[in-house]
């Protein structure tokens, strides 16, 4: 049962100093061979306390890179009025009209809508509503999903212009649908986890020594999937992909992201000189915006056996809605923190499953790894049902399968 009304909201600007050690280094930002070197992870951390006395507290979090915190953290205060001195009962008993009342803010919605810093704010403050939830109802976040009557899933969703290719009706039979089987899938993801990769090896500004240093950890301690940074200097990018491909060998799986540093043809060429390192995908090899770029290059990877992934910076549904209609990726990647957080992302894992794309989601940044696999598991056990072509990114930990855990941010 959901109670108490929410007394506080606070919003928190932290920040680890990643940059100095060249970890999150990509493609982006200065030129070629500073990178992107500043990239010190960081997230708005908001707390929302209730009058209830079970003294529980939500946590939501989005994630940023150094001083855009800043901005988020004035957003996520710009929205608090939403939140404070209501009811969290009434908040989640209409959660699409919540939804729509912080998407629609009037003096707010000019500078989104549903993207941006306004929506990376929503994600925050949503987050920690959800993250509440569930510890009132004593479950993790991705048990509350799957146990919660698929009617009252779809009326957390905004359908809002995606009708043309997902109905709230036509979501709710894909997640009736999904309850055949749900007790054995969740008993495997218990047992199993879910299947991962890691990027921990390779960022750009990393040296030869350190990344092989780092892929001989990794491989000892058992991961397969390996994802590398490229798309600044071409030689380089041949030196680094045949050096982790002669150390993982043939079968073990590549993924490649340039973080959205090339042009369409540029991205073409670019794959086409990479292709012998098989790698199983390129993320985000141009503008996140670009969907019929992305399409063009998708398909002129085809025949090289080579994907295309993206999603870590697409805005909002509408965009993932475009890129599914237009076949401009072949793994879909989610992030919860720049979605309009799980209300959003459902909508998006149900869009997937439609188009019959596998979801990949991104993570890596600080929360986002703890953040996903609530929304992935959900996903494997009331939507997909498959783990067919299906990772999601781990830091450190566990390899090649994430745990499952008990809180949905920390
Ligand atoms: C700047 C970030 O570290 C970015 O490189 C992360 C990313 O692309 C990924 O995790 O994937
Ligand atoms: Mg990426």
């Amino acid at each position: 049962m959901v109670r108490g009304r929410i007394s506080r909201l606070s919003v928190r600007d932290v920040r680890f100093p990643t940059s100095l050690g060249g970890h999150g280094s990509d493609a982006m930002g200065g030129a070629f061979p500073l990178q992107h070197t500043d990239p010190d992870y960081s997230a708005a951390y908001v707390v929302l306390e209730t009058d209830a006395e079970d003294g529980l507290k939500g946590y939501g979090i989005t994630f940023t890179l150094g001083k855009g915190t800043e901005v988020v953290v004035c957003a996520v205060n710009a929205l608090a009025p939403h939140l404070l001195n209501k009811d969290l009962g009434d908040i989640v008993g209409d959660f699409r009209g919540f939804y729509r009342q912080l998407t629609s803010d009037g003096q707010l919605r000019w500078i989104g809508p549903e993207k941006g810093v306004v929506h990376l704010a929503t994600a925050a403050v949503l987050n920690a509503v959800w993250d509440l939830w569930a510890k009132q109802e004593g479950k993790p976040l991705w048990k509350l999903l799957v146990d919660m009557d698929p009617r009252k899933l779809v009326s957390c969703l905004d359908f809002r212009y995606i009708t043309d290719v997902l109905t709230e009706e036509e979501a709710y039979e894909i997640l009736r649908k999904g309850q055949v089987g749900k007790k054995e899938r969740e008993e495997q993801m218990l047992a199993h986890g879910y299947p991962a990769y890691t990027t921990s090896c390779a960022w750009l500004g990393y040296s030869d020594a350190t990344l092989k240093q780092l892929c001989s950890k990794a491989l000892e301690d058992g991961w397969t999937r390996f994802k590398v940074k490229v798309g600044a200097d071409l030689q380089d990018d041949i030196r680094r992909c045949r050096l982790i491909r002669n150390m993982i060998g043939p079968e073990k799986t590549l993924m490649m992201d340039a973080n959205q540093r090339w042009d369409v043809p540029e991205a073409v060429e670019w794959m086409a000189k990479l292709a012998e390192f098989k790698p199983l995908w390129i993320e985000e090899p141009t503008s996140p915006d670009d969907i019929l770029g992305h399409a063009t290059i998708s398909k002129a990877l085809v025949p090289l056996g080579i994907g295309v992934a993206t999603g870590e910076q697409c805005h909002n549904r509408v965009i993932f809605k475009q890129l599914l209609q237009a076949k401009a990726l072949q793994f879909l990647q989610i992030d919860s923190c720049r979605l309009g957080s799980v209300n959003e992302n459902l909508s998006v894992l149900l869009m997937a499953k439609k188009f019959d794309i596998p979801v990949c989601p991104h993570a890596g940044g600080v929360g986002l790894c703890e953040l996903v696999q609530h929304l992935i598991i959900f996903d494997f056990i009331s939507v997909s049902a498959s783990l067919k072509d299906r990772y999601i990114r781990g830091v450190g930990r566990v390899c090649n399968q994430m745990e499952t855990r008990n809180s949905f941010c920390f």
